[in-house]
């Protein structure tokens, strides 16, 4: 890769590469675009095949967290962070506090959390050497795992593209084929169960399955027959690059509105979608519950007020695709375009010099 070519056109600020010999941390930090403020992502830990592999998932991941923050209305630019290691064996105490003290050393520019990998448990440890970390336990007054509330952002999600395919946003009687029933999706599951959703599952863990069947009646299929089956509404909720050459012509599904990210596996599989008459809800907007909440911790947390916050993700479904409706575009294009504009607006608004200006960090004192 020729980095600072790639940097330069999607215009990345800074990445940082972390290394410390004793404890095993190999990590990258990508800091996308600060101009709606400090940069907040989660970190990732996976066994990349090469180093090449794990630069580009931090660039592409932190690029996604601007777009996220962007459209989810929060004052925080994007940035993300991935560890080289297995996260089953290669944990331990002193890598995430070494990790820790290299996010300190960025002075608030990257703030951190949970993403695939990483646990609470993970982000308290950060937390004994840095305060730019959230998603840390509720012990210290803090929001815990974000999962639930990221259902609950997909769950209000899936309603507002709901009303658009169905006339209604009432997802009772509907049947909603879910991929993947892990930390977000049992959540989602039970809300839509509470609904009266008749749900269709598969995992590639046999107890995931087995878990949704015991409690909300599921029907269980194998991995490779749920973009195929008969629903109204398929849920994304494992992997990215899921809607491709081969699944989309197989979905019989009319709305798509699921947790995973990087759902599309090129921006051409937006316009087939779109093609196709399918309603996507684009997985930035409809996932963002998760750091909306996480987002929460920097002005004192306060769940009521954060779960408030992420009904906004209803508003903001049913906002992308008014713009998209309005000038005829697919939805992922509706929500790249909002995104980029409350960006562009802020980035003019806030060019004026301002000594000691007010910014979400300050609030925190
Ligand atoms: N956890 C959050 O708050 C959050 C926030 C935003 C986005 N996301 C995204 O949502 C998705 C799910 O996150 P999670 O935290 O629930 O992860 P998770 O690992 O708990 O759940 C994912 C589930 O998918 C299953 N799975 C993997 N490959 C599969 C396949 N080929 N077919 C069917 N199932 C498969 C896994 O076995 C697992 O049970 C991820 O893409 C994640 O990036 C999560
Ligand atoms: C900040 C975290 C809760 C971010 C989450 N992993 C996401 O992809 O949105």
């Amino acid at each position: 890769m020729e980095m600072f070519q790639y940097l330069e056109k999607y215009d990345y600020e800074q990445v940082v590469f972390c290394q410390d010999k004793q404890s095993g941390l190999k990590a990258i930090i990508a800091i996308h675009d600060t101009t709606l403020g400090p940069a907040l992502g989660g970190t990732r830990m996976w066994m990349y095949p090469s180093e090449e592999d794990a630069i580009e998932d931090a660039l592409r991941l932190a690029r996604g967290m601007t777009y996220k923050n962007a459209a989810a209305g929060l004052n925080l630019g994007g940035g993300k962070a991935v560890i080289i290691g297995n996260p089953h064996t290669d944990k331990n105490e002193a890598m995430f506090r070494a990790f820790g003290r290299y996010i300190q050393s960025l002075n608030g520019r990257y703030i951190t959390a949970e993403d695939v990998g990483t646990t609470v448990e993970d982000m308290d440890l950060i937390h004994e050497e840095t305060d730019y970390v959230t998603g840390i336990s509720p012990a210290f007054g803090s929001s815990g795992n974000p999962s639930p509330v990221t259902a609950y952002g997909v769950y209000r999600g899936m309603k507002a593209a709901a009303k658009e395919a169905f006339g209604t946003d009432s997802l009772a009687g509907k049947t909603v084929a879910v991929q993947g029933v892990g930390n977000v999706a049992y959540h989602l599951c039970r809300h839509l169960h509470e609904e009266g959703v008749r749900l269709i599952v598969t995992d590639i863990q046999q107890a995931a399955v087995q878990r949704a069947v015991n409690e909300f009646g599921a029907k269980a299929v194998k991995p490779a027959e749920i973009y195929s089956v008969d629903c109204d509404i398929y849920a994304p909720c494992a992997l990215g690059a899921v809607l491709n050459d081969e699944t989309i012509p197989t979905i019989k599904a009319k709305v798509i509105a699921g947790s995973a990210n990087n759902q599309l596996k090129n921006s051409l599989h937006g316009e087939q979608l779109h093609e196709k008459g399918i309603i996507y809800a684009p997985d930035y907007v409809i996932n963002a519950g998760g750091v909306i909440n996480v987002a929460d911790e920097l002005i004192g947390y306060n769940r009521d007020r954060a779960l408030k916050k992420v009904e906004s993700v209803y508003d903001n479904i049913a906002k992308v695709i008014e713009i998209a409706k309005r000038d005829n575009i697919p939805t992922y294009k509706a929500a790249n375009r909002m995104a980029e504009e409350r960006i562009a607006r802020m980035r003019y608004s806030r060019s004026q010099f301002v000594q000691n200006e007010k910014h979400i960090l300050n609030r925190r004192k």
